[in-house]
């Protein structure tokens, strides 16, 4: 089987959502932003502040290229689907799947998480225009699972469930 990539603006639950549907498809997951973070030994904030975006998005891709792409569950960062490289490489070794929230339920999952630089310092306001800037790159994909208001088991059966 190709690789399942699951991505969505920070915050729709790709980590927590990626583990729980890793489990029950007995598949192992990867998430993109930890894997950078074992790789340069740094927290994503670190890397940030020390050596700002565009050096974060080269390190992305880089690790987007090294990691497996059959049998295997990959959660990506909110912000891998900007790169047209990112997403010409998803497309080729698997399929997408877009988890999408509300931005009030995100903003509410986000805003005192120190450790998203690009979330921690916005107003709800920033972190929409954020998402609007991303919208039409976060649509290309296979299907979209909406998040807000749901239970981590209701998201992983509807994913299970619309597999192809
Ligand atoms: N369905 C949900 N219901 C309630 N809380 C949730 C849900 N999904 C995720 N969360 C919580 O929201 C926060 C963000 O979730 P998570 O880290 O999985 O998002 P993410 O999409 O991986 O974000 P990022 O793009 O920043 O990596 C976590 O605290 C998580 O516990
Ligand atoms: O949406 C984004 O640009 C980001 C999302 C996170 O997953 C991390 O990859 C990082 O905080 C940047
Ligand atoms: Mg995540």
């Amino acid at each position: 089987m190709k690789a399942i990539y699951l991505t969505g603006f920070m915050g729709a639950g790709k980590t927590t959502v990626g583990e729980l549907l890793a489990e029950k498809l007995n598949l192992p997951v990867l998430d993109s932003d930890q894997q950078i973070v074992k790789k340069l030994n740094m927290t994503i904030k670190e890397i940030f502040d020390q050596h700002g975006e565009t050096f974060f998005r080269d390190a992305e891709t880089e690790m987007l290229k090294e990691l497996p792409t059959e049998d295997v569950i990959i959660t990506t960062g909110g912000g891998i689907v900007i790169k047209d490289e990112n997403r010409a490489l998803m497309k080729e070794n698997g399929q997408i799947i877009l988890l999408h929230a509300d931005i009030d339920i995100i903003y509410d999952r986000v805003h005192s998480d120190t450790n998203r630089p690009l979330a921690s310092k916005k107003t709800k306001d920033e972190l929409h225009a954020l998402y609007h800037s991303r919208v039409a790159f976060y649509h290309d994909c296979s299907f979209t699972v909406d998040t807000s208001n749901k239970e981590i088991e209701e998201i992983v059966n509807e994913i299970i469930s619309r597999l192809k």
